[in-house]
């Protein structure tokens, strides 16, 4: 028997070009409401778009997603081979292996330190590190963004290697932010050629146009500072007998008495190094949407604080222990999560063999993106998306809903393994600010509210809110010398 293959039709999309296909149809910002807004046009909810001979498919709608990438997982985990992650020595990053040995081996050790109980041995490090920023946001609030990122900075970088940052300077971040400042550009897919034209990455840095392969060869110095300082760091640490919870130094420890093999340790150290580039932007973005919110919603800041006194007072600052008792604070943290995902399109999941979404062809190697964004502002599920309503997590008689899934933390075997640390830190961050501070908008000479720009800066792949300008006020006298005192019982 001679089997057919089952031809297709691909999903609806642009209409391609001739060989550059719709390179110039991809949007590079404010992704996910562009491609909300080509699933209105072409009256679907899938579609596809090609770009030299690659596939592209977009999903709008979580019943899809779901089918594609959970249901279908086995099929659908991959990342593409990307030349530029070579170029750039990303090749540690979990986040960007393809669906195989190498990522299973990697993933189980994120899933063995990161899982939900695990997760809990780093709470102490959430909460000392977000009682500082506390004092921080009293001293200089107006810096309210920088402290947002040594927030989430610091509680990385002292959880995967126990490395104590002191200021946004440090070396270590210094090198972190110049290779995503690089990298991410060139990673993306329409930002540099040699992904989609993979020989050009053999053209030597030198050639004058090679751009790419200069800013790779910066991207590598700077990758490699970026693993070495924290590691060398490490060694310290262990030198000086200081005594740490961190991922890293526990591993070297327990391979200083029982052993581990070298491929242990390289795992080990590849999965401290993905975590600060996966960690550190997400969580910022986050806190930064929390700011914002708060700042535009001060009816729900009243009835979260309302909250936070009526259980944990006002003679101690909360603590993990007051989660399952704050209902209304666990919807503030899900709704910052569905206003603004951080990652709008999550990451893209390829296919390793060809599949059929109905009648729709989808060929192998296509890279399927879940438009978390679309997802999370679905007007069929979430009645007016755009408004910042933690209600909308409430079921009639007043107890929390099951929709508990937080989606921006994307799909199936691929999804974040670090969502049970970024909840807590989250939820800590959000929880303190509020027992701590009034946030609103901030006012001019005359005492006139200053109202807020809502847009987002969207690079394609991440998305921050953009910078503006909020008061942030202690509650009280009391709260304020509660942060001092517990900074000062702090090492
Ligand atoms: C608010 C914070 C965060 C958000 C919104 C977020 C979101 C995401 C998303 C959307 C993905 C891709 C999922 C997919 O392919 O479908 C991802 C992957 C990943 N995340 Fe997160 N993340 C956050 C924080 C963290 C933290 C704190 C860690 C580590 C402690 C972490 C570690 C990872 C890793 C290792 C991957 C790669 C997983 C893989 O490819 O198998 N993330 N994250």
């Amino acid at each position: 028997v001679v089997r057919q293959k089952r031809k297709g039709i691909y999903p609806p999309g642009p209409k391609p070009w001739p060989i550059v296909g719709n390179l110039f149809d991809l949007p590079s910002d404010q992704t996910g409401q562009t491609y909300l807004e080509w699933g209105r046009r072409n009256n679907s909810d899938i579609l596809h778009a090609q770009v030299l001979g690659h596939h592209i498919v977009i999903v709008n709608k979580r019943e899809i997603a779901d089918e594609l990438l959970e249901k279908r997982a086995r099929n659908s985990s991959g990342r593409p081979y990307t030349p530029i992650v070579k170029l750039l020595d990303w090749e540690f990053n979990i986040a960007l292996m393809d669906y195989g040995d190498e990522w299973r081996k990697h993933r189980k050790v994120c899933q063995q330190h990161l899982n939900r109980e695990a997760s809990r041995s780093f709470e102490p490090i959430q909460l000392e590190k977000v009682h500082r920023a506390l004092l921080q946001l009293l001293r200089s609030p107006e810096e309210f963004e920088a402290h947002n990122r040594m927030l989430s900075i610091s509680i990385t970088m002292d959880m995967m290697y126990g490395y104590q940052v002191k200021n946004l300077d440090d070396p270590a971040i210094d090198a972190a932010t110049r290779t995503a400042e690089i990298g991410d550009p060139l990673f993306m897919t329409s930002g540099s050629m040699i992904n989609i034209i993979p020989v050009l990455a053999r053209v030597p840095a030198w050639v004058p146009g090679a751009i790419s392969q200069k800013l790779a060869t910066q991207a590598r110095y700077w990758t490699g500072k970026m693993k070495d300082i924290p590691v060398d760091d490490v060694k310290r640490q262990m030198a000086a007998g200081i005594d740490s919870p961190s991922l890293l130094t526990q591993f070297m420890e327990k391979k200083a008495t029982t052993g581990a093999s070298e491929e242990e340790e390289e795992i080990m150290k590849n999965v401290a190094y993905t975590v600060y580039g996966a960690a550190s932007d997400t969580t910022i973005s986050a806190t930064a949407t929390f700011f914002y919110t708060m700042a535009i919603s001060p009816e729900v800041q009243k009835k979260a604080q309302a909250e936070i006194d009526r259980v944990v007072g006002n003679h101690r600052l909360p603590d993990f222990t007051d989660r399952a008792s704050l209902p209304y604070i666990e919807a503030v943290y899900r709704e910052v999560m569905r206003f603004a995902p951080p990652l709008p399109l999550g990451m893209m999941h390829t296919l390793a063999e060809d599949d059929f979404y109905g009648d729709y062809l989808l060929p192998k190697g296509t890279q399927v993106f879940a438009n978390i964004w679309a997802i999370t502002h679905d007007e069929g599920t979430y009645k007016d998306p755009d408004a910042f309503e933690p209600e909308r997590f409430f079921d009639e008689d007043g107890s929390l809903n099951d929709d508990d899934r937080v989606l921006a933390y994307g799909y199936g075997r691929r999804i974040c393994a670090g969502k049970h640390v970024a909840s807590a830190t989250m939820w800590i961050t959000i929880v303190s600010i509020l027992a701590c501070f009034n946030i609103s908008k901030a006012k001019d000479e005359f005492g006139k509210e200053i109202e807020i720009n809502p847009e987002f800066e969207d690079h394609g792949v991440k998305t921050i809110k953009k910078p503006f300008e909020c008061s942030i006020t202690p509650r009280s006298p009391a709260v304020q010398k509660l942060i001092e005192d517990v900074v000062s019982e702090l090492k």
